[in-house]
């Protein structure tokens, strides 16, 4: 046969066949970018080369494999199309090893069986419901002790680090579902230094391994549920696991094989095709994200999201990830509201989960999160009335309308101006008609033209303080001693302070001159970051203020608190022009909680000047009976109860951020019971205890003696001390901690037990003085001073027992003083005390806490007890009266309390 006559088969399409072998082209090769990384799927090995060259990894759908000694023997052990997905996931994590499984919860569910009964795991507070469940399972079945921390704060993990149990830390950033940041390297340095064996377990889900690499800042295992991110299309269910370890790896593939939950072939093909869209789908989705979260924040919504200027966590985002990513919360303050909005989104499907090129929407409370029970996902902080958005690839503008649209529906906005703008919540509208009494036909004065005069009482602390600032209960109680602020009208464009207290010290600006370029403003109802926000500290101490040295001692930290508020409070161009007076019956300084008085009242002025809270006028009084009126019984005591709870809740977070500025690292227990009033069970949240407050009967008839050693000494200064020595001495510092709770514990137990005799009380309450003052000495806190007060007060004719109350090295002692205790020995101790130089007071504990002469009006207001000396000044004057502002700055601080008492009708909370 010639060559002519041999047949040639024809190609089986017309298309030109590539050369086998492409001639190499030598140049440099730089590592792939992540997209590239994403789209290109390499096999694992020459053993894994297809026959036929498929381009896609061809899905093996089988159970067995025939023979003996090959590559495969049974799918639940291995299979090829799950090599391939398994080897391109480590490829994108920068991993040695990657497994995948049939969902993310069982990648948790692989990974917790690492661990041994008996041991320890610290996991975040605000993590996802399933792992919560997953988490309260192993607490409750296998004897694995599990602690919910604030893993916000990296050092809140420290108290619960015990070398030889903690097993895992287990982290998720941002958490889910208020986007709070977890600092995952600092978190694992910490971890390691105390528990090198600890392995830290990262949640990835909501970065994906575009966006976040936490294997790179020190965690042992990271997991993604691939049912999001990765696979993108909410088409199928897998859990990814990665890590660099060789013994973890083997482990968890001998669990995997074991309980046959590896993921199937079908399933390994849809994911590997997903990945290879990660990246820009989720460009997209997180640009979009972040357009969303800025037309939210911008109507005034609280929105979580860690790409907007003000999240707390930003920073340190930034650090570890490369993006924010695609989901986002927020708050609208009513959970009917947010019901509304949800049911009237279209595009916006209503579902859980997350990652999908689908934009999603959910209310967390009853949706992913419903798991975790409401009293948790209270106590977590997780509002009832979060929306969470999870943000996909359709067009931003259709994605934007469509929210706008259900916002609008539901009631949250309107159009006015040309735009959109917020309705402000229906439950702050109720309480602000009720406080105006709506329609106001005959006032037609701007709100900001009334004075307001507040007031909050000091405190004493029984047990617990500085404890406290790292978790520990304390018991607190009010003292009748209070600090006043009043705010008079300016019509000048100007600012002024007037801090009577010390060194009779005035301040006075152009309220366009303060550093308003440096201020985030924070929108009502929006709750102010963990952080002052160092730009706002820095530019008012540097621009608005004198420098710190040449003021008089003490008048800088309280005027940088003053106009951090004013200036982060103002929002919508509204910055009121008026007078802060303010002058106080506390010792400053001394223990007495004079700081958290002074930012309650600061706080509570500034918050009603720029009309963020608003208070209700109070119940009628008490009217006889007359002809035609069956009269009426107030039987309120003193307004009690008049302020609504909203409102004292705003005022204390507020206040809260004074104290910061003040104190550094306050724990919040002083200004709660300056706002709230009474004796309360304070626990600070994010350590892992039950947190809050709880009202503490009993305490009121308790007789307590304080005594001033006058020596000053900061709070500040002591409070970072304390904080320095568990650095320091962990182990030592946390079982002194863990005693002053025992102490806290037990005298809340004592005082609520009515069938404790009033005796074995005040002998119980004895003890445990003695015992937590010892503790305060260990931790460095006393002063030769209080000691004096100690030994004078437990000396053979007294035997009193006696502590340091508030922050120590210095200030004030508090002496409990029983029944049988006469008069005439009180009289002894107390002149003993004032010869050796000390100042005592004996106040009653328990009262109110917040008040506001409120509605303040002066047509309402009756005239002040002591008649004016001098004719009002002009800027002074109200409504044409004559203001409080001169009797408040020159009345005798000894009648101060009953003057302001008579001034008109208190609301208190
Ligand atoms: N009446 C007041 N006027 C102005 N600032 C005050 C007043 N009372 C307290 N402060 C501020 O609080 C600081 C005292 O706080 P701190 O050391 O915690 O003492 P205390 O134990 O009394 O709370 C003062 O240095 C001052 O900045
Ligand atoms: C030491 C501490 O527990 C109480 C401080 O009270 P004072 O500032 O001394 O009144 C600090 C705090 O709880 O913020």
């Amino acid at each position: 046969m010639s060559a002519d006559n041999v047949v040639k088969i024809p190609p089986a399409h017309d298309l030109p066949t590539p050369e086998p072998e492409s001639p190499s082209i030598p140049r440099s090769r730089q590592p792939y970018r992540f997209s590239t990384l994403c789209a290109t799927v390499e096999t694992p090995d020459a053993g894994h080369k297809d026959q036929h060259g498929s381009s896609s990894v061809p899905i093996y759908q089988t159970a067995t494999f025939k023979g003996v000694g090959g590559h495969y023997d049974y799918t639940r052990s291995g299979n090829p199309t799950r090599t391939h997905l398994e080897h391109h996931i480590a490829k994108i994590s920068s991993a040695e090893h990657a497994f995948v499984v049939s969902s993310g919860m069982a990648a948790l569910d692989v990974i917790t069986r690492i661990l041994k009964p008996d041991t320890e795991v610290i996991a975040g507070d605000d993590i996802y419901g399933g792992t919560h469940r997953l988490l309260t399972y192993l607490r409750t079945h296998m004897g694995v002790t599990v602690h919910h921390v604030d893993t916000t704060e990296p050092t809140s993990v420290l108290p619960h680090l015990n070398p030889g149990k903690t097993a895992m830390v287990l982290l998720e950033t941002p958490t889910n579902p208020l986007l709070k940041i977890v600092d995952i390297a600092r978190i694992s340095a910490l971890v390691k230094e105390k528990c090198p064996d600890a392995t830290i377990v990262v949640d990835n889900t909501m970065m994906s391994p575009y966006l976040q690499r936490p294997l790179e800042h020190g965690a042992d295992i990271v997991y993604d549920s691939a049912t999001k991110y990765l696979s993108g299309h909410h088409d199928l269910m897998a859990g990814a696991i990665v890590c660099n370890r060789d013994d973890l790896a083997k482990q968890m593939a001998f669990i995997i094989n074991s309980v046959g939950n590896a993921l199937t072939p079908f399933d390994s093909f849809l994911l590997l095709r997903g990945i290879k869209t990660l990246a820009i789908r989720m460009d997209r989705q997180q640009s979009t994200a972040m357009l969303v979260a800025q037309l939210l924040s911008r109507l005034g919504f609280v929105t979580h999201y860690p790409g907007l200027p003000n999240h707390p966590g930003k920073e340190v985002h930034e650090r570890i990830a490369d993006g924010y990513g695609a989901v986002l919360s927020f708050q609208t303050g009513d959970v009917a509201l947010s019901e509304r909005i949800v049911a009237a989104t279209r595009l916006w499907g209503i579902s859980v989960s997350f990652g999908c090129v689908n934009s999603l929407i959910s209310m967390p409370c009853v949706m992913s999160h419903a798991s975790i029970d409401p009293a948790t996902r209270a106590a977590r902080g997780l509002p009832e009335d979060l929306i969470r958005l999870c943000v996909g690839i359709e067009d931003p503008a259709d994605l934007i309308d469509d929210l706008q649209h259900a916002l609008l529906e539901a009631g949250a906005i309107m159009f006015a101006a040309n735009d959109y703008v917020r309705i402000p919540n229906p439950i702050s509208r109720a309480v602000e008609k009720l406080a105006l009494g709506e329609p106001r036909r005959n006032d037609a004065r701007p709100r900001e033209d009334r004075e307001w005069f507040v007031s909050a009482p000091g405190k004493v602390i029984l047990f617990g303080e500085h404890a406290v600032v790292h978790g520990v209960t304390a018991i607190a109680a009010s003292v009748d001693l209070r600090c006043y602020g009043l705010t008079s009208p300016r019509h000048d464009g100007k600012l002024s302070v007037h801090l009577t207290d010390i060194g009779d010290y005035r301040h006075e600006w152009d309220v366009d001159d303060l550093p308003w370029d440096a201020v985030t403003p924070i929108p009502p109802g929006e709750p102010h970051p963990d952080q002052l926000d160092p730009r706002l500290m820095e530019a008012i101490s540097a621009r608005a203020l004198p420098p710190a040295d040449e003021m008089p001692r003490q008048t800088h930290g309280s005027l940088v608190a003053f106009l951090y508020l004013y200036m982060t409070l103002a929002h919508g161009g509204h910055r009121p022009s008026f007078h802060y007076v303010t002058r106080t019956t506390l010792p400053i300084g001394a223990g007495l909680g004079s700081s958290a008085c002074y930012s309650v009242c600061i706080a509570t002025a500034l918050l009603l000047l720029h009309q963020r809270i608003s208070v209700p006028p109070l119940p009628a009084p008490t009217r006889a009976p007359g002809a035609g009126d069956p009269g009426h019984v107030h039987v309120s005591h003193q307004g009690r109860r008049a302020i609504p709870a909203v409102a004292a809740e705003e005022a204390n977070r507020w206040a809260f951020v004074a104290e910061k500025v003040l104190h550094g690292n306050p724990s919040g227990v002083d200004n709660s019971v300056a706002v709230f009033g009474g004796a309360l069970a304070y626990t600070r949240p994010g350590f892992g205890r039950k947190s809050g407050m709880e009202p503490i009967q009993g305490f009121k008839s308790l007789r307590f003696l304080l005594v001033d050693s006058k020596v000053p000494r900061d709070t500040k200064k002591l409070v970072a001390g304390v904080a320095l020595k568990k650095l320091e001495d962990p182990e030592a510092i946390n079982k002194i901690m863990d005693s002053i709770q025992s102490i806290s514990d037990e005298a809340r137990r004592a005082l609520a037990d009515p069938e404790l005799s009033r005796t074995s009380l005040l002998s119980a309450l004895a003890a445990l003085i003695n015992e937590n003052h010892a503790h305060l000495v260990s931790l460095g806190v006393s002063h030769r001073s209080l000691e004096t007060i100690r030994s004078t007060t437990a000396a053979e004719q007294f035997r009193l027992s006696t502590k340091l109350t508030g922050a120590g090295g210095g200030g004030c002692a508090v002496t409990l003083v029983p029944d049988d205790f006469s008069d005439s020995s009180l009289r002894a101790l107390v002149s003993a005390l004032q010869a050796a130089g000390f100042g005592t007071y004996s106040t009653s504990v328990g009262g109110s806490g917040l008040g506001i002469l409120s509605p303040y009006n002066h047509k309402e207001t009756r005239a002040p007890v002591t008649p004016p000396e001098t004719p009002a000044e002009s800027d002074d004057s109200v409504d044409g009266t004559s203001s409080l502002r001169q009797y408040f700055e020159s009345i005798d601080g000894s009648t101060l309390s009953s003057w302001a008492d008579e001034c008109g009708r208190w609301a208190y909370v």
